[in-house]
């Protein structure tokens, strides 16, 4: 069974803040090496590909090179001929275009290899650099998505990693291209006639000085447009994916206006560079031409001085186009790599970020797991609002294979003891407790897996009802068919899939949303179950299911809890009254403890009050 995509559920995080200028270098290892040098080395395992590549690029500028020369030879020929009227012109003519036209053949496949190898290069690195990135990304706590919007980390992923995959690449090998054909022409410029050269290279300072200028005007533009666009994918992901929420209270040209000012701004940043951009090829082009102009005049006056011949002359202004065109692509390679060096610095941001919470690693108990739990004197507030207390000196114990349900009202930290407990979060102070093991020692991969939840409102992937339940084993890949309709059966699902045409192997879609929430919640259940965790973390729906749903429901969780360490954040007065013990949460703390006999009997206690007024839901 293939594994299903992934999964949120009500215990993981909502998404929040943008990473701001001032997060940049926190929790950071800063690179040894300088940006420019680590993008570079971006290249590093693509070498041989990258060298066959530079070969053929000398090969293809060398064929390049060889063009104007052989030009002003056939010119001359033709002109030789013409004024000593010479019979040999055809056959001479025939001889050089020959050659010239296996040169051509030579000089195309050349490049044909030199852009191809790049192409293949340049998809590696950024395939590379994706997988690292979503590595980083799937690596870091749960606290960091909640600074962090999903929009963001999506274009960091896609757009950002091809910027900088394409700036090490197609533009390093563009930019070589440049430089090899802007040595060779001034060489050539030089040889041919070095007094012209030495008019022709006026132009050289001014246009070295310029793209200085240009190019971190561009690289500091880019950043801008990055984040900006970065910005503007986080409001059209978050709206597209809540589209049902955004039909229903009927928003919809709200959120088009959101995200027209959104584009906006960047339009904005785009129009300050094309601005920047016009200014630069306008007045460098000017220059240019004004430097031809000035060759063609000194050159005219030279020929009529016999100094220089019409070939020589021809193949002069061929190489100073080809080196004024190799200029521009030099400029280009320069802005391009701000380009890349503007958008990197995010990248290494997200890649070198160490999580505060490791993904895994830690102790693994080699004895069986019992299940008793303890939070010891909790003092908690989410990183995201670390000014807002959650938990002072929170303690409450859970024996193993007991069902504790806790109360309290709505905000009060129900879900927040299940985060604490996954381990999405570190308390500030205090300690959770496995089996005499402070969960902060464990391997956190392994105490997952021991941890089964079941939230209000699950989450599915966008895959089979099949993969989806699958999903609860530790390998879904090796799950069987029947493990998984057995594991539906437990959990009451399995009539239902049964009466879809197409079974286990019906699509959810996007989150589920093409099963009801009666249905989802069966299908969490089953994945649960297919889990087999020795702790079982429940949360009720409070949305109203059916009579019939949230029969089924209950029931199969009552199947689920047999045997297992349960806490559930119980809305219903019959999970209440059947748990072992009852846990009141108020004001960052247990207030009271005990079963349901013993809190009802106590005169102005919480929790009888809370029946009495019937304000146990969340
Ligand atoms: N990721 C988060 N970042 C910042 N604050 C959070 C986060 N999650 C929850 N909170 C805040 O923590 C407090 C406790 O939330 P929690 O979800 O644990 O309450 P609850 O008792 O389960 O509520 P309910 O019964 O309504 O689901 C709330 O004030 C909530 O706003």
């Amino acid at each position: 069974m293939a594994a299903p995509c992934e999964q949120v559920s009500r215990w993981s995080a909502p998404s929040g803040n943008v990473f701001g200028a001032g997060n940049v270098k926190k929790g950071i290892k800063i690179p040894p090496t300088s940006e420019f040098r680590r993008l570079l080395s971006l290249a590093t395992p693509e070498r041989w590909r990258l060298a066959a590549s530079l070969g053929l690029l000398v090969v293809s500028s060398a064929v390049t090179m060889s063009v104007p020369f052989c030009i002003g030879k056939v010119i001359d020929i033709i002109y030789t001929e013409l004024v000593n009227q010479g019979d040999k012109m055809k056959e001479r003519l025939q001889q050089i275009c020959s050659i010239l036209v296996v040169i051509f053949i030579i000089g195309g496949l050349a490049n044909f290899g030199r852009v191809y190898l790049m192409n293949l290069t340049g998809n590696n690195i950024v395939r590379r650099l994706r997988s690292q990135l979503f590595s980083s990304i799937m690596r870091q706590e749960i606290g960091f998505f909640d600074k962090n919007k999903t929009g963001e980390l999506i274009n960091r992923l896609s757009t950002d990693s091809s910027l900088v995959g394409s700036s090490v690449t197609t533009n390093i090998s563009d930019g070589l291209r440049s430089v090899a054909q802007a040595v060779g022409g001034v060489s050539m410029m030089c040889y041919v006639s070095p007094k012209l050269a030495g008019i022709a290279l006026c132009i050289v300072p001014p246009i070295v000085l310029m793209s200085r200028f240009y190019g971190r005007y561009v690289k500091n533009i880019t950043k801008q447009v990055q984040d900006s666009l970065a910005s503007a994918t986080q409001v059209a992901e978050e709206r597209i994916s809540s589209i049902r929420t955004v039909r229903s209270f009927a928003q919809e040209k709200r959120e088009v206006a959101a995200y027209d000012e959104k584009i906006d701004h960047i339009l904005m940043l785009s129009y300050k560079e094309a601005l920047a951009r016009g200014i630069f090829w306008g007045s460098t082009g000017f220059s240019g031409n004004m430097i031809i102009l000035s060759v063609f005049y000194s050159g005219g006056l030279m020929m009529t001085e016999s100094q220089i011949s019409v070939g020589d002359l021809s193949a002069f202004l061929l190489y100073a186009a080809y080196v004024g065109v190799s200029i521009g692509g030099m400029t280009t390679f320069y802005s391009e790599m701000m380009r890349g060096l503007g958008a990197s610095s995010r990248l290494w941001y997200l890649m070198d970020r160490t999580p505060t919470i490791p993904v895994s690693g830690g102790v693994i108990p080699t004895s069986e797991v019992v299940g008793n739990l303890s939070f010891n004197n909790i003092t908690f507030s989410y990183p995201a609002r670390s000014d807002m207390q959650i938990f002072s000196d929170l303690s409450l114990l859970v024996p193993a294979g007991s069902v504790t349900a806790v109360v309290g009202a709505s905000g009060s930290g129900k879900s927040t003891l299940g985060t604490l407990l996954l381990r999405f979060y570190d308390p500030t102070k205090g300690s959770v407790v496995l089996d005499q093991e402070n969960i902060r020692d464990l391997d956190p991969m392994w105490l997952r897996t021991q941890i089964g939840s079941v939230s209000q409102e699950p989450v599915l992937f966008s895959c089979s009802v099949a993969e989806n339940i699958a999903y609860g084993a530790q390998d879904p890949t090796k799950v069987t068919a029947e493990e998984v309709e057995e594991a539906a059966k437990k959990a009451n699902a399995y009539h239902f899939i049964q009466t879809f045409p197409e079974g286990f192997n019906t699509m959810v879609g996007e989150r589920g949303l093409m099963l009801s929430g009666g249905q989802r919640q069966r299908v969490a259940i089953a994945r649960a179950i297919l889990k087999d965790p020795k702790i079982l973390l429940l949360d009720e729906a409070t949305s109203a299911l059916d009579a019939e749903s949230e029969y089924l429901v209950q029931e199969a969780l009552e199947r689920v809890m047999v045997g297992r360490t349960v806490i559930t954040i119980a809305h219903r007065l019959s999970t209440i009254m059947k748990a072992d013990q009852i846990a009141v949460l108020d004001k960052g703390a247990i207030a009271e403890v005990g079963s349901y006999r013993q809190l009802m009997g106590l005169n102005n206690g919480m929790f009888r009050k809370l029946v009495e007024r019937q304000t146990i839901t969340s």
